[in-house]
């Protein structure tokens, strides 16, 4: 019998399998050129890809896409971590294994023209990667190169012409001839739209879509944009700082998101239905910085759905925002509201006159008294004992769902 786990069957093998994928890159002190830190780019990421499918990574800029890509690739060593292509251990490929994956896993860029070289033709351009995998006969590659100008939108005669006669457009299709001049069984396309007019990016994505279908590609699609994602993925991961926070069939996680920044991220998709009008949740707070995550929860200091603890009745909105004035005193951003009276300091905070729960409106106003008195500290030290959430001490493992995808959040324990 065949079981069924993230959408697929367990007995199919993956081409390709991502496990605890970690990449930190170490902060220097300029001067001394000693540690002073770790950027946490990408934290224990863990996907497949099937033959034939493709599967999006996406997420806010910044939280590690990138870095996935590149280190999956063999582009840059992880710092811990697995990627099995085919079967076998890409981290341990000696040259020959090593350019025998090149070739069949390919990098689509972002912008063409940093991957096109501006004195290089466009035949020569695509005909480059057959010639460094050996195929020395020049007919032969113009014949492939002629073939591959067709399949992607482009005509034989434009291999005469070079990088700056063409649109961005026209770019990004010479940049795909070019990666799929070798066969790639797999293609990795970071932001593959990003750079183009949104009239041009439709048709690079059908022609992505076409190209899948016509030769059985597998294809990793990184993008901030969740409509791209959902135009053209099977399954998607959604990344956030470095980790990601849930993981299924694309359908699933758009339809029924299980993880409030999924939530979060579907709520910011621009909609003309009025009915949707109002009801989006929008973040608050900065992305907080690689080098140093928050604790627990990497997404706690923004998250709308964060816990409560035991005993307390809060409005989930306002409790929100208790969280945001633990976090200003934590970045000791308060320090000015000294001598103001409570009522103040509550509109400030954009918090009610009187919190419906009335022990949770006793602590508060205990914790602000002791802000207008000049003791942030002691208000951040009262607030992190009455008001701890189990979101800021436990970090969340990526557990399936009741609704079939996976996700990482401790309202499903
Ligand atoms: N070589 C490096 N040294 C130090 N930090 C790095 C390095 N490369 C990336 N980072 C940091 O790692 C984090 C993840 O970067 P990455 O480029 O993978 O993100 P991304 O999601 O692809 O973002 P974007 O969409 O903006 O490209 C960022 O905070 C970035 O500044």
């Amino acid at each position: 019998m065949t079981s069924v786990t993230d959408g697929r069957p367990e007995d199919d093998q993956p081409l390709l399998s991502v496990r605890n994928l970690t990449k930190h890159y170490p902060l220097t002190d300029g001067l001394l050129g000693t540690e002073t830190g770790r950027v946490r780019a990408v934290d224990g990421i863990d996907f497949d890809v099937y033959p034939g499918e493709t599967v999006g990574l996406v997420g806010e800029s910044g939280c590690g896409k990138s870095t996935a890509a590149r280190a999956l690739l063999g582009l840059e060593e992880p710092t811990a971590g697995t990627v099995v292509f085919d079967g076998e251990d890409v981290t341990a490929f000696d040259d020959a294994a090593c350019k025998r994956f090149r070739r069949r896993a390919q990098l689509l860029f972002q912008d063409p023209d940093s991957s096109l070289d501006p004195r290089m033709s466009v035949g020569d351009a695509i005909a480059e990667p057959l010639l460094v995998q050996g195929l020395t006969a020049a007919t032969r590659r113009r014949e492939i190169v002629a073939d591959l100008l067709e399949r992607v939108g482009l005509s034989a005669a434009d291999a005469e012409r070079y990088p700056h006669e063409l649109s961005g457009g026209q770019k990004q299709r010479v940049g795909l001839a070019r990666a799929l001049s070798v066969n790639p069984d797999l293609l990795v396309a970071d932001e593959p739209t990003a750079a183009l007019d949104v009239s041009v990016q439709s048709e690079i994505l059908a022609l992505l879509a076409d190209l899948q279908a016509s030769v059985g590609l597998s294809i990793v699609l990184i993008s901030h944009d969740l409509g791209v994602v959902r135009q053209l993925c099977d399954r998607i991961a959604v990344m956030y700082l470095g980790e990601i926070v849930e993981r299924g069939p694309t359908e699933d996680v758009f339809t029924d998101p299980q993880h409030p920044y999924t939530r979060a991220l579907l709520a910011s998709i621009p909609t003309t239905d009025p009915r949707d009008r109002g009801t989006a949740v929008s973040l608050t707070g900065d992305v907080p910085s690689p080098s140093n995550p928050p604790s627990g929860c990497r997404f706690h200091t923004r998250c709308p759905e964060v816990i409560q603890p035991d005993g307390y009745d809060i409005e989930q909105r306002i409790w929100r925002r208790i969280m945001d004035l633990r976090q200003h005193l934590a970045n000791e951003t308060v320090d000015g509201e000294a001598r103001a009276s409570t009522t103040t300091l509550r509109e400030t905070f954009s918090l009610p006159a009187q919190l419906e729960d009335d022990r949770a409106d006793a602590v508060l106003e205990t914790a602000l008294e002791q802000i207008a008195a000049g003791d942030p500290d002691r208000a951040a030290a009262l607030l992190a004992t009455e008001f701890a959430t189990p979101c800021e001490r436990r970090a969340p493992s990526l557990e399936v769902t009741e609704a079939g995808q996976d996700a990482a959040c401790l309202r499903h324990d």
